[in-house]
């Protein structure tokens, strides 16, 4: 036993790293070495069972077992073996047969693989971060190799090139480079770069250079591209840039990175400059809104006190009417004989209401064809018909949070009546072609000069919708029935006809408006100021003269419809002021007021007297 102890010892005196001797007849470990003890984590393994170390595949051991014998030697790396706390070793095993003392045994020499990358991996790791001067040396070389071969394209580049080793030293610069950022190839090459042209960032704060992705790019081997940052210039002014750093590599070695900047200092200075522009055009545009706005509610103040003129408690009524609904969001049917106002009505309600920043969308049934009313009301998509070139809102759509003015409801086919009033009701309409449904908040108002109970009853308008309609409605009276109103609706459609000719505006003499009060107006107001228009068209004289050919009858008066003799009085002194201005002051004679008015001087001098009317009125 002692000579065999001595036989393994010089057997192992050999070997390297981790050895065992094996019995293969008893499958015990006659040797081994301190590497091994130290691989398995056991001092006691002389002795024991090698198959206990073997983790898994015991077959694959009886084979290679029966492979060395037969051959003399072998190797695997198929073979798990364990450690004494029973973790998986993988390893190379090397065996040979060994004859000792007349008995064969097996050497094995057991390699930890995993313990053989660390340490390859430990010294890449040595070879390339430890940056020894043969390293330092390695990367000069490499980069002066770059430039000295690519002399004339990095010198050619209108980009700034420059390249920094592992340390962060400059190692060339090409004549872009030079030229934009004032240092020469001599100031910068073999010095720290970041801390001569990226020291600081713009905004004065210093910028470390473990900061600075150019350092990143060699550090973490990243390629970093950076759209605005700041180099200095040797001058001390700093210049806009845009760059790309790119690690670079000599071989499997990481010696530096490489990079490519551009000065975007007048790009920079122009965008700036178009911004500058286009938050000025926002401002303009804010005001110019604003302003909109304002303007737009003056206007509608002057509207509130022009836009519908009369004095008849018909219109006072109807002004009532009209103010106590603008305020609501109900729906609103405005009956009436054609020209009487409607739309005037629609559009003042519209205006007085919450809705009023948006404009009132008026959609006049009677004026589109049948077939083109849905796609009118509703919209349509691309291809939704033959001629449906690209998608189009609808009327419908175009109202949304504001006020969709239907003229001559009763004109609206049945069918599309009834999808109107699915939209209104569910607050979504969809476009012809489209399934989409798209939210709708919108209020309607319509108008009829037709009885839409009547229509109802004859199945022209659907009974749902003119129930939902029906919520406010509104009747603007004819203006037969209101004729003290015409005096000053003459007034202002004369102002109004003879601001827009260019005219002056003709008087209108007693008789005239005598005229006026008695005819019937089938047309209504619309008539009226057609009649003014020619009227103030044709009137050569200073008077004005109307054509009404078949004055009716005088119309019935009703007797709450009476001016009152304050009315009278008003529109008389208006009037004879008018007159006298006209006549530049003269009463009698051919062209002087007198005669304007159609009456006697004597008649007209007494009249100035009784109203109190004096020169200073009319000069
Ligand atoms: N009270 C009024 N004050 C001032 N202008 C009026 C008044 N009533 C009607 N008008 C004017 O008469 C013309 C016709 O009015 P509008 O178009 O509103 O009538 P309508 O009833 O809608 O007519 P239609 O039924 O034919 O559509 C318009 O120029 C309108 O400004």
């Amino acid at each position: 036993m002692k000579d065999s102890a001595a036989s393994y010892d010089s057997a192992l005196a050999g070997a390297f790293g981790a050895t065992v001797i094996i019995d293969p007849a008893t499958d015990r470990i006659c040797a081994a070495t301190r590497d091994a003890e130290h691989l398995f984590e056991d001092n006691g393994l002389v002795g024991s069972v090698f198959s206990t170390r073997i983790a898994s595949n015991f077959a694959a051991f009886v084979v290679f077992v029966d492979e060395v014998c037969h051959r003399g030697a072998a190797w695997t790396r198929e073979l798990t073996l364990q450690n004494s706390q029973h973790q998986p070793l993988n390893c190379e095993i090397n065996a040979r047969i060994l004859t000792l003392d007349g008995a064969d045994v097996l050497l094995l020499n057991i390699v930890d693989l995993q313990a053989f990358e660390r340490r390859a991996e430990q010294s890449d790791a040595a070879r390339i971060y430890s940056g020894g001067l043969v390293e330092w040396q390695r990367a000069q070389a490499f980069f002066s190799d770059l430039e000295r071969e690519n002399q004339l394209i990095l010198n050619a580049a209108g980009e700034g090139i420059y390249g920094v080793n592992a340390d962060g030293k400059t190692t060339f610069l090409n004549r872009a480079a030079q030229e934009m950022l004032g240092w020469t190839a001599e100031d910068l090459l073999g010095r720290d770069i970041h801390s001569m042209i990226h020291h600081h960032h713009l905004n004065g704060e210093t910028y470390p250079s473990h900061d600075c992705p150019i350092y990143q790019s060699f550090r973490y081997e990243q390629v970093n591209r950076i759209e605005d940052e700041v180099f200095w210039r040797k001058d001390g002014k700093p210049i806009r840039v845009e760059y790309v750093s790119t690690p670079i590599y000599d071989g499997p070695v990481l010696v530096g990175a490489v990079v490519i900047f551009r000065d975007i200092t007048e790009r920079w200075e122009n965008e700036r400059k178009l911004r500058d522009a286009m938050d000025e055009v926002a401002a303009l545009r804010d005001q110019l809104m604003q302003e909109n706005a304002y303007l737009q509610e003056a206007i509608n103040i002057e509207r509130a006190h022009h836009d519908i003129i009369g004095h008849s408690p018909q219109i006072r009524y109807l002004i009532s009417q009209i103010e106590l609904v603008s305020r609501t969001d109900a729906n609103v049917l405005i009956t009436g004989e054609s020209g009487t106002g409607k739309s005037l009505v629609a559009t003042a309600i519209h205006n007085d209401s919450s809705r009023s920043r948006r404009p009132p969308i008026h959609f006049r049934g009677g004026a589109v064809s049948a077939e083109m009313i849905e796609s009118e009301l509703f919209g349509h998509v691309r291809g939704a018909f033959s001629g449906a070139l690209k998608d189009k809102p609808g009327k419908l759509e175009l109202a949304h949070g504001g006020t969709l003015y239907v003229d001559e409801i009763a004109d609206i086919p049945i069918e599309q009546q009834a999808k109107l009033l699915d939209a209104l009701q569910n607050g979504a309409v969809a476009r012809m072609g489209d399934d989409r449904m798209r939210a709708l908040d919108v209020r309607l108002i319509a108008s009829t000069s037709r009885n839409l109970e009547r229509e109802v009853q004859a199945g022209r308008i659907r009974q749902d919708l003119f129930l939902y309609l029906n919520v406010f409605p509104i009747h603007c009276p004819p203006l037969r029935e209101r004729p003290q109103d015409i005096p000053p609706l003459v007034a202002h459609l004369l102002r109004l006809v003879c601001k827009r000719l260019g005219r002056r505006q003709p008087i209108v003499t007693e008789g005239i408006m005598r005229k006026l009060q008695s005819y019937d107006w089938p047309g209504n107001v619309r008539e009226l100021a057609n009649v003014i228009e020619r009227g103030a068209i044709v009137s050569q004289s200073g008077k004005l003269i109307i054509d009404i050919n078949n004055p009716a009858a005088p119309a019935v008066r009703n007797t709450s419809a009476l001016l009152t003799e304050a009315d009278i009085e008003q529109i008389r002194i208006a009037n004879t002021i008018a007159c006298m201005k006209e006549a530049g002051g003269r009463v009698s004679g051919k062209d002087g007021a007198a005669s304007l008015l159609d009456i006697r001087p004597t008649t007209l001098y007494s009249r100035l007297q009784k109203l109190g009317i004096r020169s200073e009125d009319w000069s």
